[in-house]
């Protein structure tokens, strides 16, 4: 079986090769080998390697550049994961797709489900939204997983860059209003292997660890994991200062409520979603042992 992974350099991507390594014959083309804007060298690429099963993690997640650069967020956001659905949906692939909490208003304090209607809040949200619909009325064999807050050992991402205002600040100021889980993309990856050799219905599924924080306080969980696993910063945890969304203004609005329920990947798979401040620790771990290669 052909495996199509995009955005295979990115977060997501990357520890999906890994994981469906042992599944079949995994694609993984990087930016220089197919261009995803080029919907003409997209569609040359599927003709040729004809895969079976695509795991769509190529997005355009620059949140506040997408602000001012819609036209390229929407060619990934909502245009690529269109022409793969339309190619799954013609040759009985099965497509794997990834999405976001930013499709949801971010209002209130009650958990998002997948049924709730969808209100992003920015261009980024708005495109990852347009893809969804498009896979979803694409009539394919889909999975969609929206996922929240995604940081990993390598990449570009939260984690890392407290790690390294963490080395060059004594204090941060970090919002504490906005509240979701932090997701590994290792999870990720290991969640959408389960899901797939367990064959769970098709749909829209949300898929981060159980738990919840800010922003406020997963920064000041990752400066306390990192005390105590001896990696020398300049900050303590109690230089983190919590400060309101309102003072820390962005390009793009940001949802305050990113809370998604999990109930309905959790019967799926038949397992509870483990604490996102175990995941940290184990992310972090990996983290360590990749420096001290
Ligand atoms: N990051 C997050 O916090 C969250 C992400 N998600 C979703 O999860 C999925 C995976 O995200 P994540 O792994 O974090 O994303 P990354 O930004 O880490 O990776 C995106 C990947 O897409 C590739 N890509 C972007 N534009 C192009 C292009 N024009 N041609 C070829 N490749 C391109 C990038 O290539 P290159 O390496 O060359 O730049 C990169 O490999 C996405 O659907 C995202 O919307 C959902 C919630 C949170
Ligand atoms: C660096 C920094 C950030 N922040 C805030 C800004 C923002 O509200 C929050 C997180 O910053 P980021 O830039 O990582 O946020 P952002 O890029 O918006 O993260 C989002 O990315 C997309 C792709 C998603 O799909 C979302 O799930 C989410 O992960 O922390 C501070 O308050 N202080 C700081 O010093």
């Amino acid at each position: 079986m052909n495996i199509l992974v995009t955005g295979a350099n990115g977060q997501v991507g990357f520890e999906l090769q890994r994981h469906f390594a042992l599944l079949g014959n995994v694609l993984a083309p990087e930016r220089a080998e197919l261009e995803l804007t080029d919907a003409h060298a997209v569609e040359r690429y599927l003709q040729t390697h004809r895969p079976q099963l695509i795991l769509n993690a190529a997005a355009y997640t620059a949140v506040d550049k997408a602000e001012s650069e819609p036209e390229q967020a929407k060619r990934l956001n909502s245009e690529l994961p269109a022409q793969l659905a339309e190619y799954a949906a013609a040759q009985g692939a099965y497509l794997v797709h990834y999405s976001t909490d930013y499709v949801y208003p971010g209002d209130g304090e009650a958990a998002w489900h997948e049924q709730s209607p969808t209100q992003p809040l920015n261009v980024y949200g708005q495109t990852k939204c347009a893809g969804d619909e498009a896979v979803i009325n694409s009539g394919c064999q889909h999975l969609i997983f929206r996922t929240s807050w995604v940081y990993a050992a390598r990449g570009k991402n939260f984690l890392k860059t407290m790690l390294m205002l963490g080395k060059q600040r004594d204090s941060l100021s970090i919002v504490n209003d906005q509240i979701g889980a932090p997701t590994p993309a290792r999870l990720i990856a290991l969640a959408t292997l389960h899901a797939w050799q367990q064959r769970i219905a098709p749909g829209v599924y949300h898929l981060a660890p159980s738990g919840t924080t800010s922003w406020h306080g997963f920064a000041s969980e990752i400066f306390k994991q990192a005390e105590e696993a001896d990696i020398a910063l300049a900050i303590t945890p109690n230089q983190v200062r919590g400060i309101p969304t309102a003072e820390y203004p962005t390009p793009a609005t940001r949802p305050l409520n990113s809370r998604l329920a999990l109930n309905k990947l959790e019967t799926a798979l038949g397992t509870a979603m483990p604490h996102w401040q175990d995941q940290l620790a184990l992310t972090l771990k990996e983290h360590l042992d990749d420096a001290s290669l």
